[in-house]
């Protein structure tokens, strides 16, 4: 298995190029099932999660030619996939692949909506909390959609078609806004969503499902309305810039100090996090090309966070967020109020030498003066950026293990930062 070794202590200077989002070009891939026509997605990250669910879409019988290079170097702007799904030859999505990430689970409510049966494994991805489904369930039943569960798969039937309905969601989430409105796109009449997430990505989602002929309004708000039609057609659609890369990085930059534009990167999509990073004692301005964050000496401020859905704290920044705080000058607090077992990153952190404490959903960090290199273990994909940014700001060597999970969601990570300076390399195993 790979590893990252980072010997520590260099300011970042330079430009980042910000890759396309992960958390939006799944689903928009996703979409393809949704159509006979081509789907042609540009600027699509070349990551692990993606590169995984080419495979369970090209399983369904998705055709699918990719447009540049791959692997590119850390300046090219993701590939251009173009996607065709004729016919949907098998509507099964095995344990093997599903298990492996969590949103292979989202083709759920696209392949009932058009071969009005779908066979799905109950999803796995990140090991941060129970993360059930029932919401997903609760959104394709009000579209018509019969469920069973059996041996570990969902059985969705639908044998006269979706139909538009109103679904009033208890909880906000992601994956069920995504799951329904990709659904609802292909059902028959009017679909209302209240309570969806608001995360930009589901913006993205929305807009290419407009450009494929779904009526979608409400973008950016909470209540979504579809008008679903009985045919959709392809489009073009760029995805758009990866906001936790984004704030990933510019926690980075806080962290070890210096200088970097974070090209192609929207501040609008990351407005709470960079503000609190900006009261951490970092400075962030809009640039022409992207969002220049910079830090030339002064020491980190300590905060107290609350993760909350989008236009909140991101969950996915708040182990980035921790690394920074590990070496503020006073106590920091973080609240993680999205997934109940998202603190994996506490304890390799600590090999570092960071002062942490646990109590339930609370961590309550103590800034110490310096990190110490160690060798520490990736659990989960921004666990494990928590520990290259704490590696970079600590003194001598970390080194990364089972980077397998960084690989999954952060595109060419090792060469964008040592252009920037960051003295980091992989370690190829065997
Ligand atoms: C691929 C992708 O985009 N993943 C993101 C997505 O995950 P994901 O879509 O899994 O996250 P959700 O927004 O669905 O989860 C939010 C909360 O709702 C709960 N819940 C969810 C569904 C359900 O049916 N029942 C239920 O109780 C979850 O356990 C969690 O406590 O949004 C999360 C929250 O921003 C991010 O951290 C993940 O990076
Ligand atoms: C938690 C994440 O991914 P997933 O939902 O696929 O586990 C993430 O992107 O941070």
């Amino acid at each position: 298995m790979d590893r990252i070794k980072i010997v520590g202590g260099k300011p970042l200077r330079g430009s980042i190029p910000i890759s396309g989002a992960k958390n939006a070009a799944l689903p928009l891939l996703i979409a393809s099932l949704l159509t006979e026509d081509r789907l042609t997605l540009k600027n699509v990250p070349n990551l692990a999660d993606v590169n995984l669910l080419v495979r369970i879409l090209r399983n369904h019988g998705v055709d699918l030619a990719v447009d540049g290079k791959r692997p590119g170097p850390a300046t090219h702007l993701g590939d251009t996939i173009h996607l065709t799904a004729r016919d949907i030859v098998d509507t099964t999505a095995p344990y093997e692949m599903v298990s492996r990430m969590r949103a292979s689970f989202w083709v759920l409510g696209p392949l009932v909506a058009r071969m009005r049966e779908a066979r799905v494994s109950l999803p796995g991805g990140c090991a941060i909390g129970t993360r059930p489904v029932d919401l997903h369930l609760m959104g394709l039943k009000a579209l018509g959609a019969e469920i069973d569960i059996d041996a570990g798969y969902v059985i969705a039937r639908a044998p006269k078609g979706l139909h538009g309905a109103r679904i009033v969601f208890p909880k906000v989430s992601v994956g069920a806004t995504h799951n329904v409105l990709l659904a609802a796109a292909l059902a028959k009449g009017e679909t209302v969503i209240e309570n969806a997430a608001r995360e930009p990505e589901i913006g993205d989602v929305a807009l290419c499902l407009s450009k494929m002929g779904a009526k979608v309004e409400g973008i950016g708000t909470s209540v979504l309305r579809i008008q679903g039609r009985d045919r959709l057609e392809g489009a073009v659609h760029t995805v758009l810039p990866d906001r936790i890369e984004t704030g990933t990085f510019a926690m980075a930059v806080a962290a070890t100090g210096g200088d970097v534009t974070l090209e192609g990167a929207r501040l609008g999509d990351l407005k709470t996090a960079l503000e609190i990073l900006a009261s951490t004692g970092t400075s962030i301005q809009e640039a022409e090309t992207g969002v220049r964050v910079y830090r030339n000496g002064g020491g980190i401020a300590p905060v107290s966070v609350e993760t909350e859905p989008f236009p909140g704290f991101p969950t996915d920044l708040q182990a980035q967020l921790m690394a920074l705080l590990t070496r503020a000058s006073g106590t920091s607090v973080i609240r993680e109020t999205i997934f109940e077992n998202r603190f994996m990153h506490v304890q390799e952190l600590a090999r570092l030498g960071a002062d942490i404490q646990l109590h339930g959903d609370t961590a309550t960090i103590t800034g110490v003066k310096t990190l110490k290199g160690a060798p520490v273990m990736a659990t989960d994909l921004r666990a494990s950026v928590s520990l290259v940014i704490a590696g970079l700001a600590g003194e001598g060597e970390t080194v990364i293990n089972r980077v397998y999970h960084l690989d999954r969601g952060f595109e060419q990570l090792e060469r964008k930062l040592s252009a920037c300076g960051a003295d980091i390399e992989r370690i190829a195993s065997g």
